[in-house]
């Protein structure tokens, strides 16, 4: 690291454009840099810095519905960029094995309906119809048990009451954490190599400078800002905001300024993974529209169908497992199909830096903070907080006050899906193994602690949630609670009183919903069939 005079500051000299330069082309840069430039045009000056030599993390394939106000962000439909990145939809997460072998339950992206001032899920454990909490409170679960598409083969979305509007160049958009609309129906599966490789090009098209290099060195001032960051073969890269999106490695934030990282592995002790690229066979093998998470003797594995492949791996607890004996029961779960193909392992570092924003730099992706994809948070994590950037994008030093409120906010997001996470496993009914055991065990929040005794006397609701923005809705953990098993959950006494036929006609009403739309909609193979057979 080398010290010199002031940072260069372009910031609030309304003659020179703002300098920002992003290290990193992962995820993480890519998605900066498209959406900075969706937002400021050429008013800021953008250059994406990354390693030809130091690859990227290379998974991360499903996502929250909300991803769709990013790719409105940047004004792209879906016809522009999914067929680009082998996508699929995703209508839920499929738990396997949470509960018991053979057992699976859904958490879907659907609202959770209520009757009478009760949520369903308080009426569903007072007059449980079948023993399918899900399926009886959801549509979403009946599509996903028949692999059905979101959409008709003409294209049009299925009704629940989220209405797409026309792609028009200049409707306002809007941004995750404000959006009050009605639950988006699905979110995406997607190969992460190629959307980075997509986005690469939208932005450089939009004048974002694009260079190959190592950053070997970090500039910083007296005052601790980064002046530049020095390159292998393009010399100094000078800025106002420098954006790390170095990964796992944190280079700017971590290593140059000094920030800690604050360790989740106390709560969430899986720190490994081994991942697998299988080849699909689409015309014989079902594309399940949802992630699939099915636990195992020492974490969970997921399944992720794409087009003409399935994105697999195993998240494991390094204090349970060797990474060899991680690779057999990965391979032994995928079966013969993954035969010749290489295994990648990958050591995760769980938590978050204590400010993700210092000075003037911020990290965003990995080097900010990750938690095991478990209900596939790391892309919400870098759009929440590229939208955050934005929000307070700074328009000269001082602004103390900005970062303060920025990281705050990430503080909150992190912390909140860290308590979501920890329910699943302390809610998890099965405790056979000494892995699945200690997770009943195992320190969680005090927070959460508190929350799961209210819970067990009334179900989740926002009253009784991780209180600040977070990205789960409480129906989400309404869905974790009921649908792994292992707390005993009782529903409210008042309903012992009421008159339930409202709450039953509801039941039915989702019943011979679900039916219709498992007859009428077709599966998702043969809905990317046509789209294929219409493109070539
Ligand atoms: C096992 C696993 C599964 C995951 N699954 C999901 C999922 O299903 N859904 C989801 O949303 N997220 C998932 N994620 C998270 C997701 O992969 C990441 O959030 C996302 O890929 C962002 O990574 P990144 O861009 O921050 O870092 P990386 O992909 O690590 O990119 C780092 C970049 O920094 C560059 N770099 C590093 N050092 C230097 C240097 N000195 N000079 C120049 N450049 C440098 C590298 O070249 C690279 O371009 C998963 C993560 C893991 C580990
Ligand atoms: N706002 C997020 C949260 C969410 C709501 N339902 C689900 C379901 C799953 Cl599987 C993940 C995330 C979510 C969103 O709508 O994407």
């Amino acid at each position: 690291m080398t010290a010199r005079g002031a940072a260069g500051d372009h910031f609030g000299d309304p003659g020179k454009s703002r300098r920002v330069v992003i290290v990193g082309g992962g995820t993480a840069g890519w998605m900066t840099a498209s959406y900075l430039a969706a937002a400021f045009g050429d008013r800021i000056d953008l250059t994406v810095v990354e390693s030809a030599h130091i690859g990227t993390v290379g998974v991360g394939e499903a996502t929250f519905s909300d991803i769709r106000h990013f790719f409105e962000f940047l004004r792209l439909a879906e016809s522009d960029w999914m067929p680009a990145c082998n996508a699929t939809y995703k209508l839920a997460v499929r738990f396997e094995n949470w509960r018991e072998p053979g057992h699976h339950f859904y958490h879907p992206f659907e609202q959770l309906g209520s009757v009478d001032g009760f949520p369903l899920s308080d009426w569903w454990l007072r007059h449980p119809a079948t023993n399918r909490f899900d399926k009886d409170c959801f549509v979403m679960a009946s599509l996903c048990d028949a692999e059905r598409s979101p959409r008709y083969l003409d294209g049009t979305l299925l009704d629940q009451g989220f209405v797409e509007q026309d792609h028009d160049e200049s409707a306002a958009r809007s941004t995750i954490a404000e959006y009050q609309g009605v639950q988006i129906p699905y979110a995406y599966h997607f190969e992460a190599h190629l959307l980075a490789t997509y986005l690469t090009g939208y932005s450089t098209r939009r004048g974002v400078r694009h260079i190959v290099d190592n950053v070997v060195d970090v500039g910083l001032d007296e005052d601790g800002f980064i002046t530049h960051v020095a390159t292998a073969e393009h010399g100094e890269l000078s800025a106002d905001l420098f954006v790390d999106c170095t990964g796992f490695r944190a280079l700017l934030l971590n290593k140059a300024l000094g920030e800690p990282f604050v360790s989740y592995q106390d709560t969430l002790p899986n720190d490994s993974a081994v991942a697998l690229q299988v080849p699909l066979d689409m015309d014989r093998e079902p594309l399940r529209p949802c992630t699939t998470a099915t636990a195992q003797e020492a974490g969970w594995i997921w399944t992720i169908p794409l087009i003409s492949r399935i994105g697999t791996g195993y998240v494991y607890a390094g204090d349970y497992s060797t990474p060899e004996q991680a690779e057999r029961v990965l391979r032994d779960f995928v079966g013969p199909a993954a035969a010749d193909v290489p295994a990648n392992h990958i050591k995760m570092r769980i938590g978050r830096s204590r400010r993700s924003w210092v000075k003037n730099c911020v990290a965003v992706g990995l080097s900010s903070g990750f938690v095991e994809p478990l209900e596939s948070t790391g892309i919400f994590f870098i759009h929440h907080a590229i939208e955050q950037m934005v929000k307070y994008f700074p328009s000269g030093r001082g602004d103390e006050l900005q970062r303060e409120l920025y990281n705050r906010s990430i503080a909150h997001v992190m912390d909140g899906v860290r308590e979501f996470l920890c329910l699943h496993y302390v809610g998890a009914r099965r405790a056979d193994n000494q892995y699945w055991k200690d997770t009943k065990t195992r320190k969680i929040p005090d927070a959460l602690a508190e929350r799961i005794e209210i819970w067990k006397h009334k179900v989740p609701d926002t009253e009784s949630v991780y209180p600040y923005y977070h990205g789960l809705p409480p129906y989400s953990y309404n869905c974790i609670l009921l649908g792994a098993g292992g707390i005993e959950v009782r529903h409210s006494p008042a309903l012992d009183l009421a008159d339930e036929r409202a709450a039953l006609a509801e039941f039915q009403r989702i019943r011979i919903k679900a039916d219709k739309l498992v007859q009428e909609l077709p599966t998702q193979n043969e809905y990317f069939a046509q789209m294929r057979a219409d493109t070539h």
